[in-house]
């Protein structure tokens, strides 16, 4: 087995009010290798962002790592100083957002704000950064480069910034990209040509990344392992192929059977009843029991334990 880019071991992150701690990332233990696209999925509020924001040290105020480590190329991100950690961001891990206005300037020109973030994470000289900058914006299909350099990012389309949010990370030749809902803004056919650019460019490239979806079509495309997220803890993890055939958690079969498939034939769409329990809920047994259509007495006794049931096969459930 090759040494894994980025190894993540029972991490724990909650947020802190006046009155009570919520947990929203519990116990989370997972590794990406060189090369490996892992999915990390699940519905709204599973705690999938406050993972990755996590990785990054980018939670917002109220919010902390508990406890766990974060591993990039053995050494533990959480140990790091401030400092140390933005040379980590952006040179090392580099980031995309769901919308891109999040970490694009609106009163910088794209070329400045890009220039500046190779400048900064690569030993370039200015000209080389430009001729860099030029490159990358080709590459995410700008023919004429020089135009978008001059352009604020309000006078673009959505696509478009996430294309030139997609350039500037890649430019930067980070080792691991953390993408975070990066299609989810744009309309299906903007959404597709994204996708398409962005898995070509992982080819080429080699770039390992953790791509943060609720959607299963998206995984299908992108990914070459799963993480299946249930309120902040993992509950199945398994490579692309065994998620779509067989299944094991219940959690996982309801969100295939409520995602359209291509197949052709007209399947029925059977919506996952209730609603993920809000962050600091605390359950005797499985937190996934009162939604599932399977669940038994026992199921609500004690928390589940993430069993192997194959090699590479992991799942929270005590009926798999
Ligand atoms: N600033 C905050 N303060 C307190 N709780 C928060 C805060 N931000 C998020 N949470 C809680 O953390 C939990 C996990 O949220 P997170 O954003 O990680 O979910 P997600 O799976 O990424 O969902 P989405 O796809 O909607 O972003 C949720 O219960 C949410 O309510």
């Amino acid at each position: 087995m090759p040494e894994p880019i980025l190894e993540v071991k029972a991490l724990q992150t909650a947020f802190q009010n006046k009155t009570k701690t919520s947990t929203v990332v519990d116990g989370i233990d997972f590794e990406i290798g060189p090369n490996e696209v892992v999915a990390l999925v699940g519905e709204s509020g599973c705690g999938k962002s406050m993972t990755s924001l996590s990785i990054m040290q980018l939670l917002p105020r109220s919010g902390k790592v508990v406890g766990g480590e974060v591993r990039f190329r053995g050494r533990n991100l959480l140990e790091l100083n401030k400092k140390e950690m933005t040379k980590v961001r952006g040179r090392h891990i580099a980031m995309i957002f769901q919308e891109p206005m999040t970490s694009l300037n609106p009163v910088l020109t794209i070329g400045l704000q890009m220039t500046e973030a190779i400048l900064r994470h690569t030993g370039a000289t200015k000209l080389e950064a430009i001729a860099t900058a030029d490159e990358w914006l080709r590459r995410v299909g700008f023919p004429e480069p020089a135009r978008i350099r001059k352009e604020f990012p309000h006078r673009l389309s959505g696509g478009m910034r996430q294309r030139v949010m997609l350039a500037m990370a890649m430019a930067c030749k980070p080792d691991l990209l953390i993408a975070d809902e990066p299609t989810t803004a744009l309309d299906v056919t903007i959404q597709a040509q994204v996708l398409d650019l962005m898995r070509q460019l992982l080819e080429e490239t080699g770039m390992s990344v953790l791509f943060i979806t609720h959607d299963l079509g998206v995984v299908a495309e992108m990914a070459t392992r799963v993480i299946v997220m249930y309120a902040g803890q993992i509950v199945e993890t398994t490579d692309v192929a065994t998620l779509f055939t067989s299944p094991m958690h219940p959690y996982t079969r309801g969100l295939l059977q409520s995602t359209p498939r291509m197949t052709g034939s007209i399947e029925k769409l059977v919506p996952i009843p209730g609603t993920v329990p809000p962050a600091g809920t605390v359950l005797p047994g499985c937190r996934f029991a009162d939604r599932c259509p399977v669940a038994r007495a026992e199921c609500r006794e004690k928390p589940p334990e993430l069993r192997e049931i194959r090699p590479g096969h992991r799942v929270r459930c005590i009926l798999a």
